[in-house]
């Protein structure tokens, strides 16, 4: 009897579990509906295979090491998902109305009754929140706000010039994330962070890096999301501080008038606890979290990312600095309007840095809206793709896609430039192609609504930045910081590219500069 035990127990479970694991490999491997495009054979079987690569931060760089490895625009990924990396896939999958975000984003969600504009599946129910916080960031909002974010670059210009005088090394990456973050505070609902001065709420950015990365992680490996409390109890003092602080934040906001100061707030309240015909007042938490982490987090990316490639840019740092420079005629003067639009080569720069390294390093996973009616199979660049797959376009693999972007590893501003003279037909068309492929707001019903305000931040803080200082990357090994290092062969080994860790938006360190203010035009900033 107790030898007949023993074997049931080994039957029960060793022998029926690892027949049923094998079973399900060989029919992912041979018999799955995907079972002929090729990928890693770890990605056909489990989605532990993206859930190992979010884990340790490079999703990027592994797709696009597999497009190049297996010779093929479209890769699978996981047991029931592709990536593509063409142009033609980008606008099959993202700028088509029938399609919705994917079931990856249910994992992101921290409650699931109220989903926050960025990981609401259902498409009427992204629609009514679009519709509303979207008049947060119009143009004409954007108007409003620009100067509560003027006074932010003029405080984190400040504290470049106090670090300049004590002869400090600055590591932007930081300053940029608390630039981001102050001025997301300000305008999400008028709450001044201040960790451009006071170290209080600092720890704000490594609770949303956390977040953010515990998020990508179960996106991608969604089985593991049952030890989210485990991981919380890990961090439980500064998420405990976090829940506080934005709880506050929200209770302080609603307490003042609507119309105290300009902010999401402000633009929200008439619509706050009109449910279906507005917003229910539970859906300002997640959207205030929302707000804060994809608001500051990618300008942050972006900004420190150009600072990096200009100061490794000797020649484009000098016709950019031109370019600043003989456009105004003080730092007060640069503001939005004509003249920063008139800085072509400024917008160049912003763009040729989205595009080495872009700010969302998050493949933005789509599948068909369930309540599609039509019937039509769903055809990505030519492939049908079966029911129940989701599908997604890196970001990284395509802006580095040779066929659109040649030299792609190089950062070029010019690309982006209007060539001079007449160009050839063919010339015509590789540049038309270019702009095609290039989307780094994502594109579609669910593209970003902080484009505008994101180019904003960056143009005013770079140029402003140009205008004030001369900079440079720290001498010796300081100044390697957030650079490749040669060698490497993990994809982190070109001395030229900023270095992004994938948490859904990019983590970044560096660069090390050393600022040197311009004779005589810091006055106006003491
Ligand atoms: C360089 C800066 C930025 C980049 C590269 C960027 C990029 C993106 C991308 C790629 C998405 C789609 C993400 C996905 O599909 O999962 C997105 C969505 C979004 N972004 Fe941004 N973003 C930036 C800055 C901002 C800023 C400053 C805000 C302002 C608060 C913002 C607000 C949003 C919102 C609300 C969404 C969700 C839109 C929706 O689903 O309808 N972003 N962003």
């Amino acid at each position: 009897m107790g030898h007949l035990s023993t074997a049931t127990f080994y039957i029960a479970y060793f022998v029926i579990p690892l027949a049923s694991l094998l079973f399900l490999s060989g029919y992912r491997i041979f018999l799955h509906s995907l079972r002929d495009y090729p990928g890693p054979t770890l990605a056909k079987i489990t989605n532990a295979y993206a859930g190992w690569l979010a884990i340790r931060k490079k999703q990027h760089l592994a797709s696009y090491h597999d497009f190049q490895r297996f010779g093929s625009p479209v890769v699978r990924h996981g047991p029931a998902q592709l990536v593509f990396n063409t142009p033609k896939a980008f606008h099959d999958i993202y700028m088509n109305p029938r399609t919705t975000k994917g079931q990856a984003y249910r994992a992101s969600q921290l409650a699931a009754k109220y989903p926050s504009i960025l990981n609401a599946i259902d498409k009427d129910q992204h629609r009514r929140k679009r519709k509303f916080i979207g008049l947060a960031l119009t143009e004409r909002s954007l108007r409003s706000f620009e100067s509560t974010m003027s006074m932010q670059v003029d405080i984190f210009l400040r504290q470049l010039l106090r670090s300049s005088e004590q002869r400090e090394i600055v590591n932007l990456s930081p300053r940029c994330q608390r630039l981001g973050l102050d001025i997301i505070g300000l305008l999400s609902f008028g709450y001044h962070f201040n960790t451009q001065t006071e170290e209080s709420h600092r720890f704000l950015q490594e609770v949303i890096d956390s977040m953010s990365w515990r998020i990508n992680v179960y996106m991608a490996f969604p089985f593991i999301k049952p030890l989210e409390s485990v991981f919380m109890l890990c961090g439980a003092p500064k998420l405990l501080k976090f829940h506080r602080l934005v709880t506050d934040m929200i209770k302080k906001r609603m307490s003042e008038g609507k119309d105290a100061r300009h902010d999401l707030y402000s633009v929200l309240a008439d619509h706050v606890g009109k449910n279906q015909e507005g917003l229910y007042k539970g859906e300002l938490w997640p959207e205030a979290i929302l707000f804060i982490m994809a608001g500051g987090s990618t300008t942050a990316a972006a900004l420190s990312a150009a600072f990096f490639y200009l100061a490794h840019n000797p020649k484009v740092y000098d016709k950019l600095a031109t370019e600043i420079r003989s456009t105004f005629k003080s730092g007060r003067d640069i503001h939005s309007g004509e003249d920063l639009r008139s800085c072509k080569y400024l917008r160049a720069c912003i763009d040729e840095t989205l595009r080495m390294s872009p700010a969302a390093t998050v493949i933005s996973w789509r599948h068909i809206d369930p309540k599609d009616a039509s019937g039509e199979p769903w055809i990505v660049d030519g492939h049908v793709i079966p029911p129940g797959t989701q599908v997604g376009v890196p970001f990284y693999s395509l802006f580095h896609n040779e066929e659109y972007f040649p030299d792609s590893f190089t950062w070029k501003p010019e690309r982006w430039l209007d060539p001079p003279g007449n160009q050839s037909e063919e010339e015509s068309a590789a540049r038309a192609a270019m702009h095609n492929a290039f989307h780094p707001f994502q594109a579609g019903d669910r593209s970003c609504l902080g484009k505008p305000m994101a180019y904003l931040e960056a143009s005013l803080t770079l140029a402003r930045t140009l205008w004030y200082f001369d900079f440079e990357t720290a001498p010796g090994v300081p100044g390697l910081v957030g650079a490749g290092t040669e060698g490497k062969t993990d994809g982190r080994g070109r001395p030229n590219e900023f270095q992004l860790y994938d948490i859904f938006v990019a983590e970044h360190d560096g660069p090390n500069l050393v600022f040197k203010p311009r004779a005589g035009v810091c006055k106006d900033l003491e």
